[in-house]
C-alpha cells in the first residue's frame, strides 16, 4: 500500500439518524489510496449504513463525504453517475441475480453503463471471473449451483466488472468455511496489489482483518473511535476493543498472523 498518502474517501461530521436513533454523530474517517481499511465495531455500530452513505445510497442527515474528490450528494446525476462507476461494492448477501448465470450477472452492468454488445460485454465478464480464481465452466453456472465461496467471488467479479478504483465490501467472508475465508482474504490482497485498489473492508473476522488490513477504524458511540493500524488499535483502552481484540479469538487470530510473518 502507498502508505497514508492521498485521501480517496473523506468523511467528515457525518450524522445519520433514523427517527429518533442517530446512529452516526459528527463522525470522521479518512481513506488512502491503495490502502484496506477494515470497518469494526458492535452489532448496530452502523457499519453498513457508513458504507450505504458513502456509495450513495443512503442520504446524510447532515456532514460531507467525498469521494475521488468530489461530493456526490451535489454532482448533478450523470456526473454523479461516472462517479459511481469508479467504484466497487460487494453487498453483504451477495446479491447476484438468481435467474441469471454468473457471466450475465457479471456482463449486467457493463451492458449498463459501457454500451458494450451483449457478446463483447460476456467475453469481459468471464475474464473478471477468472481474475477472482473461478473456472471456465463456472460461467454459465445460475448462483444456486455454487458453494458460498464460489458466490462471494462472482459477486466480487461483478463488483470489479467496471473496473472501480474503491472496493466495498460488507462482511465478504461471512458464512464461509476458515479455509474458503482465508482464500478469498489471499484473493483480496492479490487484487488490491494488482490493480491498485482501495478497499473499504467491513468485517466481524478477525483473522481477515489481521491478514489484510492495513489499518483498522473501529465504529463505536455514533463515531470513529480510532482509525489506525493493528497495533494501535488493538493497545487502545476500551471495553469493546479489550474484549474483541484480547478476548479468546483476537488473541488466536494475532498469534496466527505473528506466525505467518
Ligand atoms: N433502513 C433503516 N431503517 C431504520 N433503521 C435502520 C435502517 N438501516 C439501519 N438501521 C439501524 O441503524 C443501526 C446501524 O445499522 P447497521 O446495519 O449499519 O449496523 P452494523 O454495524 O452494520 O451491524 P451488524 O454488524 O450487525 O451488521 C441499527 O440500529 C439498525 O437497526
Amino acid at each position: 500500500m502507498s502508505g497514508a498518502g492521498e485521501t480517496v474517501i473523506e468523511v467528515r461530521d457525518l450524522v445519520n439518524r433514523f427517527g429518533s436513533h442517530c446512529v452516526h454523530e459528527n463522525l470522521d474517517l479518512d481513506i488512502y489510496r491503495g490502502e484496506i481499511l477494515g470497518v469494526v465495531g458492535g452489532s448496530g455500530t452502523g457499519k453498513s449504513v457508513l458504507l450505504r452513505s458513502i456509495v450513495g445510497l443512503k442520504r446524510p442527515d447532515a456532514g460531507s463525504i467525498r469521494v475521488l474528490g468530489e461530493d456526490l450528494q451535489r454532482l448533478p446525476a450523470d456526473e454523479r453517475s461516472r462517479l459511481e462507476r469508479r467504484f466497487g461494492v460487494l453487498f453483504q448477501r451477495g446479491a447476484l441475480f438468481t435467474s441469471l448465470n454468473l457471466q450475465e450477472n457479471v456482463a449486467l452492468p457493463l451492458i449498463e453503463h459501457s454500451g458494450l454488445t451483449r457478446a463483447d460485454a460476456e467475453h469481459l465478464a468471464r475474464v473478471k471471473l477468472a481474475l477472482v480464481g473461478l473456472p471456465p465452466q463456472a460461467a454459465r453456472l445460475t448462483p444456486d449451483a455454487l458453494s458460498g465461496g464460489m458466490v462471494k467471488r462472482a459477486a466480487l467479479a461483478r463488483a470489479l466488472a467496471m473496473d472501480p478504483e474503491v472496493l466495498f465490501l460488507d462482511e465478504p467472508t461471512a458464512g464461509l468455511d476458515p479455509i474458503g475465508a482465508g482464500a478469498f482474504d489471499r484473493l483480496l490482497l492479490t487484487l488490491r496489489d494488482a490493480l491498485g485498489l482501495s478497499v473499504f473492508l467491513v468485517t466481524h473476522d478477525l483473522d481477515t482483518l489481521y491478514s489484510t488490513c492495513d489499518r483498522v477504524a473501529v465504529l463505536s458511540d455514533r463515531r470513529v473511535l480510532v482509525a489506525e493500524r493493528l497495533a494501535v488499535v488493538e493497545a487502545t483502552d476500551n471495553e469493546w476493543i479489550r474484549d474483541y481484540f484480547h478476548g479468546p479469538r483476537g488473541r488466536a487470530a494475532s498469534q496466527a498472523a505473528q506466525r505467518k510473518e
